[in-house]
Protein backbone atom coordinates (compact mmCIF):
# COMPACT_ATOMS: atom_id res chain seq x y z
CA UNK A 1 0.00 0.00 0.00
CA UNK A 2 1.41 3.44 -0.90
CA UNK A 3 1.27 6.59 1.17
CA UNK A 4 -0.48 9.66 0.05
CA UNK A 5 2.32 11.21 -0.67
CA UNK A 6 4.55 8.32 -2.84
CA UNK A 7 0.55 8.33 -4.90
CA UNK A 8 0.72 11.54 -5.56
CA UNK A 9 4.12 11.57 -7.14
CA UNK A 10 3.62 8.39 -8.78
CA UNK A 11 0.13 9.63 -10.45
CA UNK A 12 1.83 13.36 -11.36
CA UNK A 13 4.81 11.95 -12.59
CA UNK A 14 2.81 10.01 -14.97
CA UNK A 15 0.92 13.18 -16.30
CA UNK A 16 2.75 14.30 -19.72
CA UNK A 17 0.87 17.90 -20.14
CA UNK A 18 -1.11 18.08 -23.52
CA UNK A 19 0.33 20.49 -26.24
CA UNK A 20 -1.66 20.29 -29.15
CA UNK A 21 -2.72 23.55 -30.08
CA UNK A 22 -6.30 25.26 -31.76
CA UNK A 23 -7.69 28.46 -32.36
CA UNK A 24 -10.93 29.83 -30.29
CA UNK A 25 -12.47 32.99 -30.65
CA UNK A 26 -12.43 35.30 -28.34
CA UNK A 27 -15.90 34.90 -26.66
CA UNK A 28 -14.93 31.12 -26.80
CA UNK A 29 -11.86 31.64 -24.80
CA UNK A 30 -13.06 32.00 -21.12
CA UNK A 31 -11.77 29.09 -19.30
CA UNK A 32 -9.21 27.86 -21.96
CA UNK A 33 -5.46 27.59 -21.21
CA UNK A 34 -3.20 30.01 -23.17
CA UNK A 35 -0.76 28.29 -25.78
CA UNK A 36 1.36 30.23 -27.16
CA UNK A 37 2.60 34.23 -25.22
CA UNK A 38 0.56 36.90 -26.75
CA UNK A 39 2.17 40.06 -27.50
CA UNK A 40 0.25 43.31 -29.10
CA UNK A 41 1.87 45.65 -31.73
CA UNK A 42 -0.17 48.11 -29.72
CA UNK A 43 1.14 50.32 -26.35
CA UNK A 44 -0.93 50.38 -23.81
CA UNK A 45 -1.52 53.14 -23.38
CA UNK A 46 -1.74 53.79 -26.93
CA UNK A 47 -0.85 57.72 -26.28
CA UNK A 48 -0.85 59.90 -23.93
CA UNK A 49 -3.82 60.37 -22.22
CA UNK A 50 -5.42 62.27 -19.35
CA UNK A 51 -6.13 60.57 -16.16
CA UNK A 52 -8.94 63.41 -15.03
CA UNK A 53 -11.35 65.47 -16.03
CA UNK A 54 -9.82 68.88 -16.40
CA UNK A 55 -7.50 70.96 -18.01
CA UNK A 56 -4.10 69.59 -20.23
CA UNK A 57 -1.47 72.74 -19.54
CA UNK A 58 2.55 73.31 -19.38
CA UNK A 59 3.75 72.69 -15.92
CA UNK A 60 5.98 75.59 -15.98
CA UNK A 61 3.01 77.73 -16.81
CA UNK A 62 1.13 76.64 -12.93
CA UNK A 63 4.00 75.70 -11.35
CA UNK A 64 3.25 78.76 -8.79
CA UNK A 65 0.01 78.94 -8.49
CA UNK A 66 -2.48 78.74 -5.16
CA UNK A 67 -5.69 79.87 -4.35
CA UNK A 68 -4.27 83.20 -3.42
CA UNK A 69 -2.37 83.42 -6.48
CA UNK A 70 -4.29 81.45 -9.15
CA UNK A 71 -2.86 81.69 -12.66
CA UNK A 72 -5.27 82.30 -15.75
CA UNK A 73 -4.75 80.19 -19.23
CA UNK A 74 -6.49 80.50 -22.40
CA UNK A 75 -8.78 77.70 -23.15
CA UNK A 76 -8.01 76.70 -26.75
CA UNK A 77 -9.71 73.48 -27.66
CA UNK A 78 -11.96 70.81 -25.90
CA UNK A 79 -11.00 67.05 -26.26
CA UNK A 80 -12.99 64.24 -25.45
CA UNK A 81 -12.26 60.76 -25.39
CA UNK A 82 -12.05 59.42 -28.46
CA UNK A 83 -11.19 62.66 -30.26
CA UNK A 84 -7.92 63.64 -31.65
CA UNK A 85 -6.72 67.55 -30.12
CA UNK A 86 -6.45 69.88 -33.15
CA UNK A 87 -4.33 72.34 -31.76
CA UNK A 88 -0.87 72.64 -30.10
CA UNK A 89 -0.59 74.15 -26.95
CA UNK A 90 1.39 77.50 -26.61
CA UNK A 91 2.76 79.01 -23.06
CA UNK A 92 -0.24 81.25 -21.07
CA UNK A 93 -3.08 78.31 -23.29
CA UNK A 94 -4.66 75.27 -21.80
CA UNK A 95 -7.16 72.66 -23.66
CA UNK A 96 -10.37 71.42 -21.45
CA UNK A 97 -9.85 67.67 -21.61
CA UNK A 98 -11.79 64.82 -20.21
CA UNK A 99 -10.58 61.36 -18.67
CA UNK A 100 -9.37 59.12 -21.32
CA UNK A 101 -8.62 61.93 -23.76
CA UNK A 102 -5.35 62.10 -25.84
CA UNK A 103 -3.22 64.65 -24.51
CA UNK A 104 -2.06 67.35 -26.89
CA UNK A 105 0.83 68.47 -28.16
CA UNK A 106 2.70 71.32 -26.12
CA UNK A 107 0.86 69.90 -22.65
CA UNK A 108 2.36 67.82 -20.36
CA UNK A 109 0.10 68.05 -17.32
CA UNK A 110 -3.22 67.60 -16.53
CA UNK A 111 -4.54 69.88 -13.58
CA UNK A 112 -8.23 68.23 -12.11
CA UNK A 113 -11.08 70.50 -12.62
CA UNK A 114 -11.81 71.06 -9.03
CA UNK A 115 -8.96 72.85 -8.46
CA UNK A 116 -9.57 75.19 -11.64
CA UNK A 117 -12.97 77.85 -11.60
CA UNK A 118 -14.21 78.41 -15.51
CA UNK A 119 -14.60 81.86 -16.83
CA UNK A 120 -15.79 81.81 -20.51
CA UNK A 121 -12.84 80.96 -22.73
CA UNK A 122 -10.53 81.30 -19.70
CA UNK A 123 -9.70 79.04 -16.70
CA UNK A 124 -8.55 79.89 -13.67
CA UNK A 125 -5.57 77.28 -11.87
CA UNK A 126 -5.81 77.46 -8.19
CA UNK A 127 -3.95 74.63 -7.25
CA UNK A 128 -0.56 74.03 -8.67
CA UNK A 129 0.35 70.49 -9.65
CA UNK A 130 2.41 68.18 -7.31
CA UNK A 131 4.60 67.35 -10.57
CA UNK A 132 5.43 67.66 -14.29
CA UNK A 133 3.35 64.96 -16.05
CA UNK A 134 0.76 64.66 -13.18
CA UNK A 135 -2.41 62.78 -14.52
CA UNK A 136 -0.87 62.22 -17.55
CA UNK A 137 -0.71 58.53 -18.46
CA UNK A 138 2.01 58.24 -20.74
CA UNK A 139 2.16 55.98 -24.30
CA UNK A 140 3.84 52.39 -23.57
CA UNK A 141 3.95 53.12 -19.46
CA UNK A 142 1.62 49.76 -18.67
CA UNK A 143 3.22 47.77 -21.83
CA UNK A 144 5.50 48.55 -24.36
CA UNK A 145 4.61 47.01 -27.91
CA UNK A 146 6.02 43.67 -29.10
CA UNK A 147 6.93 41.93 -25.06
CA UNK A 148 5.21 39.39 -23.38
CA UNK A 149 1.86 40.57 -22.77
CA UNK A 150 0.06 37.66 -21.72
CA UNK A 151 2.47 34.28 -21.17
CA UNK A 152 1.53 30.76 -22.26
CA UNK A 153 0.16 28.24 -19.42
CA UNK A 154 -2.08 30.40 -17.68
CA UNK A 155 -6.32 30.30 -17.34
CA UNK A 156 -8.06 33.03 -19.38
CA UNK A 157 -10.48 34.17 -16.64
CA UNK A 158 -12.00 37.62 -17.17
CA UNK A 159 -9.10 39.68 -16.56
CA UNK A 160 -7.24 37.85 -19.35
CA UNK A 161 -10.10 37.88 -21.42
CA UNK A 162 -9.77 42.08 -20.58
CA UNK A 163 -6.58 42.36 -21.84
CA UNK A 164 -7.03 39.97 -24.83
CA UNK A 165 -9.80 42.69 -26.26
CA UNK A 166 -8.54 45.69 -25.27
CA UNK A 167 -5.34 44.09 -27.60
CA UNK A 168 -7.51 43.47 -30.09
CA UNK A 169 -6.77 39.53 -30.19
CA UNK A 170 -9.81 37.93 -31.80
CA UNK A 171 -8.67 34.60 -32.19
CA UNK A 172 -6.35 33.37 -29.25
CA UNK A 173 -4.36 30.25 -29.24
CA UNK A 174 -5.11 27.58 -26.84
CA UNK A 175 -4.38 23.81 -25.97
CA UNK A 176 -7.00 21.23 -26.38
CA UNK A 177 -8.91 20.03 -24.07
CA UNK A 178 -8.34 17.05 -22.13
CA UNK A 179 -10.50 14.41 -23.22
CA UNK A 180 -12.14 12.51 -19.97
CA UNK A 181 -14.77 9.90 -20.54
CA UNK A 182 -16.22 8.17 -17.15
CA UNK A 183 -18.27 5.42 -16.41
CA UNK A 184 -19.92 3.64 -13.76
CA UNK A 185 -19.20 0.22 -12.96
CA UNK A 186 -21.67 -2.59 -10.67
CA UNK A 187 -24.80 -4.63 -12.21
CA UNK A 188 -26.15 -2.79 -9.03
CA UNK A 189 -26.48 0.08 -10.29
CA UNK A 190 -29.34 1.83 -11.86
CA UNK A 191 -29.91 5.40 -13.65
CA UNK A 192 -31.75 8.11 -11.19
CA UNK A 193 -34.55 8.19 -13.59
CA UNK A 194 -35.14 4.35 -13.34
CA UNK A 195 -37.51 2.91 -10.66
CA UNK A 196 -35.52 1.52 -7.67
CA UNK A 197 -35.93 -2.41 -7.17
CA UNK A 198 -34.45 -4.04 -3.80
CA UNK A 199 -31.17 -4.14 -3.30
CA UNK A 200 -30.69 -1.92 -6.26
CA UNK A 201 -28.29 1.38 -6.09
CA UNK A 202 -28.58 4.97 -7.43
CA UNK A 203 -25.45 5.49 -9.85
CA UNK A 204 -24.67 8.75 -7.87
CA UNK A 205 -21.04 8.49 -8.89
CA UNK A 206 -21.93 9.33 -12.82
CA UNK A 207 -23.31 12.41 -11.84
CA UNK A 208 -20.87 13.62 -8.92
CA UNK A 209 -17.72 13.13 -11.54
CA UNK A 210 -19.29 14.69 -14.46
CA UNK A 211 -20.04 18.08 -12.39
CA UNK A 212 -16.72 17.54 -10.34
CA UNK A 213 -15.18 17.83 -14.33
CA UNK A 214 -17.67 20.75 -15.29
CA UNK A 215 -16.34 22.74 -12.40
CA UNK A 216 -12.67 22.52 -13.87
CA UNK A 217 -13.89 23.15 -17.11
CA UNK A 218 -14.35 19.56 -18.63
CA UNK A 219 -17.15 18.26 -20.58
CA UNK A 220 -17.26 14.60 -19.89
CA UNK A 221 -17.62 11.72 -22.29
CA UNK A 222 -20.65 9.65 -20.17
CA UNK A 223 -20.19 6.09 -21.12
CA UNK A 224 -22.83 5.48 -18.07
CA UNK A 225 -23.57 1.97 -16.49
CA UNK A 226 -21.55 -0.59 -16.80
CA UNK A 227 -22.58 -4.31 -15.41
CA UNK A 228 -19.32 -6.37 -13.72
CA UNK A 229 -19.19 -8.53 -16.41
CA UNK A 230 -15.69 -8.88 -17.75
CA UNK A 231 -16.41 -8.87 -21.63
CA UNK A 232 -18.16 -6.15 -21.54
CA UNK A 233 -16.24 -3.99 -19.26
CA UNK A 234 -13.17 -4.95 -21.41
CA UNK A 235 -14.59 -3.75 -24.61
CA UNK A 236 -15.57 -0.01 -22.65
CA UNK A 237 -12.35 0.08 -21.03
CA UNK A 238 -10.84 -0.59 -24.30
CA UNK A 239 -12.65 1.96 -26.48
CA UNK A 240 -12.51 4.30 -23.60
CA UNK A 241 -9.42 4.52 -23.45
CA UNK A 242 -8.60 4.63 -27.49
CA UNK A 243 -10.88 7.68 -27.27
CA UNK A 244 -9.80 9.57 -24.15
CA UNK A 245 -6.51 11.17 -22.25
CA UNK A 246 -8.15 10.13 -18.70
CA UNK A 247 -10.82 7.06 -18.31
CA UNK A 248 -12.39 7.51 -14.79
CA UNK A 249 -14.44 4.61 -13.49
CA UNK A 250 -16.09 4.12 -10.07
CA UNK A 251 -16.23 0.77 -8.65
CA UNK A 252 -14.81 -2.42 -8.87
CA UNK A 253 -11.18 -2.02 -7.03
CA UNK A 254 -11.53 -3.70 -4.15
CA UNK A 255 -10.62 -7.26 -3.45
CA UNK A 256 -14.58 -8.60 -3.90
CA UNK A 257 -15.54 -11.28 -6.85
CA UNK A 258 -17.27 -8.80 -9.15
CA UNK A 259 -14.08 -6.15 -8.58
CA UNK A 260 -12.47 -6.70 -12.37
CA UNK A 261 -11.04 -3.61 -12.92
CA UNK A 262 -7.54 -3.80 -12.20
CA UNK A 263 -7.29 -7.37 -13.93
CA UNK A 264 -8.68 -5.58 -16.78
CA UNK A 265 -6.11 -3.04 -16.83
CA UNK A 266 -3.45 -5.63 -16.68
CA UNK A 267 -5.09 -7.67 -19.83
CA UNK A 268 -5.21 -5.03 -22.01
CA UNK A 269 -1.50 -4.38 -21.10
CA UNK A 270 -1.83 -1.29 -18.58
CA UNK A 271 0.52 -0.62 -16.35
CA UNK A 272 -0.87 -0.51 -13.05
CA UNK A 273 1.16 2.08 -11.37
CA UNK A 274 -0.97 2.31 -7.82
CA UNK A 275 -3.32 -0.08 -6.85
CA UNK A 276 -4.00 0.48 -3.19
CA UNK A 277 -3.53 3.98 -0.64
CA UNK A 278 -3.03 4.13 3.16
CA UNK A 279 -5.60 7.29 2.42
CA UNK A 280 -9.25 7.25 4.33
CA UNK A 281 -11.36 6.94 2.62
CA UNK A 282 -10.35 5.80 -0.90
CA UNK A 283 -7.52 3.17 0.22
CA UNK A 284 -8.35 0.43 -3.57
CA UNK A 285 -7.83 3.42 -5.82
CA UNK A 286 -6.12 2.07 -8.76
CA UNK A 287 -4.42 3.69 -11.56
CA UNK A 288 -3.02 2.90 -14.60
CA UNK A 289 -0.36 3.85 -17.37
CA UNK A 290 -1.39 3.06 -21.23
CA UNK A 291 1.97 4.22 -22.37
CA UNK A 292 1.15 3.98 -26.34
CA UNK A 293 -2.42 5.08 -26.63
CA UNK A 294 -0.87 8.17 -23.71
CA UNK A 295 -3.92 8.04 -22.21
CA UNK A 296 -4.19 7.27 -18.10
CA UNK A 297 -7.08 5.31 -16.06
CA UNK A 298 -8.44 6.09 -12.54
CA UNK A 299 -9.86 3.10 -11.08
CA UNK A 300 -11.88 5.09 -8.45
CA UNK A 301 -13.01 3.38 -5.40
CA UNK A 302 -17.41 3.15 -5.34
CA UNK A 303 -18.04 4.29 -2.56
CA UNK A 304 -19.46 7.88 -3.22
CA UNK A 305 -17.57 9.46 -0.64
CA UNK A 306 -13.99 7.50 -1.69
CA UNK A 307 -15.24 8.21 -5.39
CA UNK A 308 -15.34 12.12 -4.88
CA UNK A 309 -12.61 12.53 -2.11
CA UNK A 310 -9.96 10.51 -3.90
CA UNK A 311 -10.98 12.69 -7.22
CA UNK A 312 -10.53 15.14 -5.11
CA UNK A 313 -6.98 14.41 -3.83
CA UNK A 314 -5.32 13.13 -7.02
CA UNK A 315 -7.76 13.02 -9.90
CA UNK A 316 -7.83 17.26 -9.83
CA UNK A 317 -4.40 18.01 -9.69
CA UNK A 318 -3.70 15.70 -12.32
CA UNK A 319 -6.25 16.78 -14.60
CA UNK A 320 -4.87 20.63 -14.14
CA UNK A 321 -1.32 19.14 -14.84
CA UNK A 322 -2.64 17.52 -17.83
CA UNK A 323 -4.40 20.66 -19.27
CA UNK A 324 -1.81 22.75 -19.61
CA UNK A 325 -1.53 25.13 -16.81
CA UNK A 326 1.94 26.01 -16.33
CA UNK A 327 1.40 26.59 -12.43
CA UNK A 328 -1.50 26.29 -9.72
CA UNK A 329 -2.35 22.80 -10.66
CA UNK A 330 -0.78 21.36 -7.57
CA UNK A 331 -3.06 20.66 -4.60
CA UNK A 332 -3.81 23.58 -2.34
CA UNK A 333 -3.14 23.11 1.30
CA UNK A 334 -3.72 25.76 3.97
CA UNK A 335 -3.58 25.57 7.19
CA UNK A 336 -6.68 26.24 9.58
CA UNK A 337 -8.04 26.07 13.03
CA UNK A 338 -10.55 22.90 14.02
CA UNK A 339 -13.42 24.04 15.58
CA UNK A 340 -14.05 20.31 16.61
CA UNK A 341 -12.41 17.70 17.67
CA UNK A 342 -11.26 15.46 14.95
CA UNK A 343 -10.65 11.54 15.04
CA UNK A 344 -7.28 9.32 15.46
CA UNK A 345 -5.94 8.28 11.92
CA UNK A 346 -3.70 5.07 13.32
CA UNK A 347 -2.50 3.33 9.94
CA UNK A 348 -4.20 5.71 6.90
CA UNK A 349 -4.17 9.38 6.12
CA UNK A 350 -7.95 10.69 6.75
CA UNK A 351 -9.93 13.09 4.97
CA UNK A 352 -12.31 14.61 6.78
CA UNK A 353 -14.98 16.54 4.65
CA UNK A 354 -16.48 19.98 5.96
CA UNK A 355 -16.49 23.29 5.48
CA UNK A 356 -13.93 26.09 5.39
CA UNK A 357 -14.40 29.98 6.59
CA UNK A 358 -12.53 32.79 6.91
CA UNK A 359 -13.13 35.18 10.21
CA UNK A 360 -10.60 38.03 10.80
CA UNK A 361 -8.04 36.87 8.53
CA UNK A 362 -7.59 32.99 9.36
CA UNK A 363 -9.12 29.86 8.42
CA UNK A 364 -11.75 27.76 10.15
CA UNK A 365 -12.61 24.49 9.47
CA UNK A 366 -15.66 22.55 10.49
CA UNK A 367 -16.19 19.04 9.94
CA UNK A 368 -19.51 18.14 8.34
CA UNK A 369 -22.18 16.50 10.99
CA UNK A 370 -23.74 13.40 10.59
CA UNK A 371 -21.66 9.81 10.56
CA UNK A 372 -18.46 9.99 8.37
CA UNK A 373 -18.98 6.62 6.08
CA UNK A 374 -17.38 6.20 3.03
CA UNK A 375 -21.14 5.16 1.70
CA UNK A 376 -22.49 8.18 3.26
CA UNK A 377 -23.12 10.92 0.47
CA UNK A 378 -25.29 12.87 2.65
CA UNK A 379 -23.19 14.84 4.83
CA UNK A 380 -21.05 15.84 1.63
CA UNK A 381 -23.19 18.34 0.85
CA UNK A 382 -21.91 21.96 0.99
CA UNK A 383 -18.15 20.49 1.36
CA UNK A 384 -15.66 22.79 0.73
CA UNK A 385 -12.21 21.63 1.95
CA UNK A 386 -10.93 18.10 3.93
CA UNK A 387 -9.37 17.67 7.09
CA UNK A 388 -6.39 16.02 6.63
CA UNK A 389 -5.33 13.45 9.48
CA UNK A 390 -1.51 12.60 9.30
CA UNK A 391 -1.20 8.75 9.93
CA UNK A 392 -0.25 8.03 13.74
CA UNK A 393 -1.91 11.13 14.87
CA UNK A 394 -3.76 10.68 18.00
CA UNK A 395 -6.76 12.86 17.03
CA UNK A 396 -7.15 17.13 16.58
CA UNK A 397 -8.43 18.40 19.36
CA UNK A 398 -10.95 21.55 19.10
CA UNK A 399 -8.64 24.85 18.55
CA UNK A 400 -5.88 23.26 17.37
CA UNK A 401 -3.66 23.68 13.81
CA UNK A 402 -4.68 21.02 11.00
CA UNK A 403 -3.76 20.72 7.24
CA UNK A 404 -6.70 21.94 5.15
CA UNK A 405 -7.28 20.78 1.66
CA UNK A 406 -9.00 23.52 -0.52
CA UNK A 407 -11.56 22.28 -2.68
CA UNK A 408 -13.47 24.92 -4.19
CA UNK A 409 -12.77 28.38 -2.19
N1 LIG B 1 -12.66 -7.46 2.24
C1 LIG B 1 -12.52 -6.17 1.92
N2 LIG B 1 -13.57 -5.49 1.49
C2 LIG B 1 -13.46 -4.22 1.16
C3 LIG B 1 -12.21 -3.56 1.30
C4 LIG B 1 -11.11 -4.31 1.75
O1 LIG B 1 -9.99 -3.80 1.88
N3 LIG B 1 -11.31 -5.62 2.01
N4 LIG B 1 -12.15 -2.23 1.02
C5 LIG B 1 -13.34 -1.48 1.21
C6 LIG B 1 -13.16 -0.13 0.75
S1 LIG B 1 -12.12 0.80 1.72
C7 LIG B 1 -13.81 0.39 -0.30
S2 LIG B 1 -13.64 2.05 -0.63
C8 LIG B 1 -14.70 -0.40 -1.12
C9 LIG B 1 -14.42 -0.12 -2.60
O2 LIG B 1 -15.06 -1.03 -3.34
P1 LIG B 1 -15.07 -1.09 -4.92
O3 LIG B 1 -14.30 -0.02 -5.52
O4 LIG B 1 -14.78 -2.45 -5.29
O5 LIG B 1 -16.58 -0.73 -5.22
P2 LIG B 1 -17.83 -1.67 -5.36
O6 LIG B 1 -17.58 -2.92 -4.62
O7 LIG B 1 -18.15 -1.75 -6.78
O8 LIG B 1 -18.89 -0.79 -4.62
C10 LIG B 1 -18.76 -0.41 -3.28
C11 LIG B 1 -20.03 0.29 -2.84
O9 LIG B 1 -20.20 1.48 -3.58
C12 LIG B 1 -21.46 1.46 -4.27
N5 LIG B 1 -21.33 2.07 -5.59
C13 LIG B 1 -20.58 1.58 -6.58
N6 LIG B 1 -20.70 2.35 -7.66
C14 LIG B 1 -21.55 3.33 -7.34
C15 LIG B 1 -22.07 4.43 -8.07
N7 LIG B 1 -21.76 4.62 -9.34
N8 LIG B 1 -22.91 5.27 -7.44
C16 LIG B 1 -23.25 5.04 -6.14
N9 LIG B 1 -22.78 4.02 -5.41
C17 LIG B 1 -21.95 3.16 -6.01
C18 LIG B 1 -21.76 0.02 -4.41
O10 LIG B 1 -23.11 -0.22 -4.64
C19 LIG B 1 -21.27 -0.53 -3.09
O11 LIG B 1 -22.21 -0.26 -2.09
O12 LIG B 1 -14.55 -1.76 -0.87
C20 LIG B 1 -14.56 -2.09 0.54
N10 LIG B 1 -14.53 -3.51 0.69
O1 LIG C 1 -11.35 3.53 1.59
MO1 LIG C 1 -12.89 2.96 1.66
O2 LIG C 1 -13.05 4.34 0.79
O3 LIG C 1 -12.55 3.42 3.36
O4 LIG C 1 -14.46 3.01 2.17
MG1 LIG D 1 -16.04 -4.08 -4.57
Amino acid sequence: MLSVADAERIILAAVAPLTEVEGVHLPDATGRILATAVKSQLDFPHWDNSAMDGYAVRFEDVADCAEDNPQALEVIEEIAAGQPPEKTLQSGQAARIFTGAMVPSGADTIVMQENTIREGDRVQVLKSPKALGEFVRHRGRFYQAGTPLLNPGIRLGAAEIAVLAAAQCNLIKVIRQPRVAILSTGSELVAPEQPLKPGQIVDSNQYALAAFLEQLGIEALRLGIVADEPQVLRQNIREALQWGDVVLSTGGVSVGDYDYIEGILQELGGEVLVQSVAIKPGKPLTMARFAKLRSLYFGLPGNPVSALVTAWRFVQPALLKLSGLSQGWQPQFVEAITELALPAAPSRETYIWGQVKIHEGRFYFNCAGGSFSSGNLVNLAQTNACAVIPVGSPGIAAGERLSLLLLSF
